[in-house]
This record gives structure tokens, sequence and C-alpha cells, in this order.
């Protein structure tokens, strides 16, 4: 380590777990993630588009290890607005350990926030939900006093921030709150991997993307994909190596498909992908195994794309 903020403080015990962000587009997420995170680490995941919650960055704060996922995609009720997916957008949220519904000061509780309000009452039971008002530094006190009381009648929620994302206010208060309320555990990543994961996470996704899409509704949430090593060659191209687990025997030959042609089709779609994400070429090689229990062992972390295997350091 030489990053000091990093460092564990010494004699108290270590907490890790996960954060939804859940919010309109538009409310700030990105800018407050960057500003709790760090850039580094949340750089590139914009461009990745799944139904599944997937983690947006890392933060260090004291002891805790604080992952923030979200469920990009899906809290964008239009014109008309479609109840059902935002209540299925709550699926990634229900995993999470806590979680931060970031509205918009000047906006108020817009048709959108309702939306997002309606699935936190009937689905947040036992989750403690923060309420973010962002963007205060558009607004008058008074009107923020208004707004923090009609959104605490409409949820209970478990603490409310008055924050700019923007300009930084706040920030470290939701932070340091957060991190005081993830549960005691070891940091689910080890301290120097914290800054390459998200690639090598992201570049599962792309491939479990590319199989759901050619698979349609043969395996769903049957199957995991994890990057096992990831190679930077001299040639500026990278080598990545990564295995499709499967539950069942014959669910293998349904990923492989006739004559291997389905996980050809996924193997080069996703290569693609990496490819436009990287700028620079990949050389991608797609295993199949079949491992009957992988959804107990990692189903927590494998959902939302974390590697996690013994042995791991
Ligand atoms: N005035 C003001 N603007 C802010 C603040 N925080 C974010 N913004 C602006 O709001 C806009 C949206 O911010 P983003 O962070 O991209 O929002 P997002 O929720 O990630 O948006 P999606 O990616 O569409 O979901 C940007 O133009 C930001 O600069 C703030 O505290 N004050």
């Amino acid at each position: 380590m030489t990053d000091t903020e990093g460092q564990i403080p010494e004699g108290e015990s270590t907490r890790a777990g996960f954060v939804a962000l859940i919010g309109e587009p538009n409310a700030g997420k990105s800018t407050l993630l960057n500003r709790m995170v760090g850039a580094k680490v949340s750089i590139v995941t914009h461009k990745v588009q799944t139904t599944r919650a997937r983690i947006r960055g890392v933060a260090i704060d004291g002891a805790s290890q604080i992952v923030f996922v979200d469920t990009p995609g899906l809290f964008r009720p239009r014109r008309r607005l479609d109840r059902a997916m935002v209540a299925a957008a709550w699926s990634g949220a229900a995993d999470a350990d806590l979680v931060v519904l970031l509205i918009e000061a000047h906006r108020g509780i817009t048709e959108g926030v309702e939306a997002i309000l309606d699935v936190l009452a009937e689905r947040a039971a036992g989750h403690p939900v923060a309420l973010a008002i962002n963007k205060i530094d558009r607004v008058q006190a008074a009107d923020l006093l208004k707004l923090t009381e009609d959104m605490n009648a409409r949820f209970d929620f478990a603490q409310t921030f008055m924050i700019s994302a923007e300009k930084g206010f706040g920030v470290a208060d939701l932070r340091g709150w957060l991190a005081d309320r993830l549960p005691e555990g070891p940091w689910l990543y080890p301290e120097d991997q914290i800054a390459d994961l998200p690639l090598r996470m992201i570049a599962a996704e792309m491939t479990r993307e590319k199989l759901t899409l050619r698979l349609h509704q043969e395996l769903p949430y049957q199957l995991t994909v994890e990057t096992e090593s990831w190679e930077e060659r001299k040639d500026g191209s990278a080598r990545v190596d990564q295995v499709i687990y499967v539950m069942r025997d014959g669910h293998k030959g349904i990923v492989l498909g006739n004559k291997g042609e389905t996980i050809k089709g996924v193997g080069q779609a996703a290569r693609v992908d990496m490819e436009e994400l990287l700028g620079h070429k990949v050389h991608l090689f797609l295993q199949v195994k079949v491992r009957p229990n992988w959804l107990e062992e990692s189903e927590r972390y494998s959902e939302i794309g974390l590697d996690f295997r013994d042995g791991d350091a």
C-alpha cells in the first residue's frame, strides 16, 4: 500500500458491503460516485448496459470498504410510467446492504421519484434507505426543508442528507454514514486489485450479456461468467480468459451450441465490445464449466460480478 487513504485504522474491525445508488437519470449519480470513489475505478463503467446490478466503484472510508452497485437503465420512467419496470430494478437494489435514493433538490418529487417511492414502500422492508437530496446549490433553504419533510412523510428514510455532489458539499458525511452501517467483515476486494477489478468485471458482464441475448429464456440466471485472467501483451493487445459456469451438463451443450456456434458467436460479439471499450485488440478465450453449486457458493458475489474464489488474495 502506498496510498494512506486505504490504510485500516489500528484496532478497528473492518466492514464491507454493497450500497445501491438509485435515482432518476440526471440526478447526479455519476458525479456523486466519482466524488466518493475517485475517478480511477469508476472511469469506464458507464458504457455497460445490463439488467443486473453491477459495480460502479469501490470506496474506502476508514476501515470500511463500500462497494457501490446500481441498476442502470431501469430507473428511467419516461412519459408512460412503467411501474413494473421500476419494480424490476429493485431486484438489484435488494441485494444491497444499504440503499441511497438520490433526488434533485430543484425538481422535487417528480413522477419518476413517485414511482421509485412506490417501489420502496412495497419492497424496501428491512433495507435501510438513505435519502440524498442533491444539487442543493440550486435551491433556497426553505424549499429544501419542505422537500425533506415531504419526502420523509412519504417514506421512512433512515437518514436524510443534503448534498451537492458537484461542489462536494455533504458528500463526506454521506460516505461516513454508509461506512459506519455496513456489516462487519473482511473487505471484499483486495486493496491492490481495486483499480483494475472493474475492467475484469465489465468484461465478464459483456460476455454474460451476449449469452443472455443468444440464449433468450433458456438459461435465465443459471449461469455466471468470471474473468479468470487478464494479460496485457507487449504488442498492446490483451489476452482475456473467461469461464462460463453453468449448473448442469445439459446447459453446457446449450451454451456451446451446435458445433460450438453459440459460444463462438458470443465470444466474437463480446470481443468486439471489449475492443471498443479498451481501444485495443483483445484475444478472448471462453471455457464452459459445470459447477452445480455455483449459485449457493457465490450467489451474492457473482450476482454483481464479484470474482469470489478461495485462494484469491
Ligand atoms: N448544480 C448542480 N449540478 C449537479 C450536481 N451534481 C450533479 N450535477 C449535474 O447534473 C448532471 C447529471 O449528473 P450525472 O452525475 O451525470 O447524473 P446521473 O444520475 O449519473 O445520470 P445518468 O447517467 O443519466 O443516470 C450533470 O450535468 C452534473 O454536472 C450538483 O450538486 N449541483
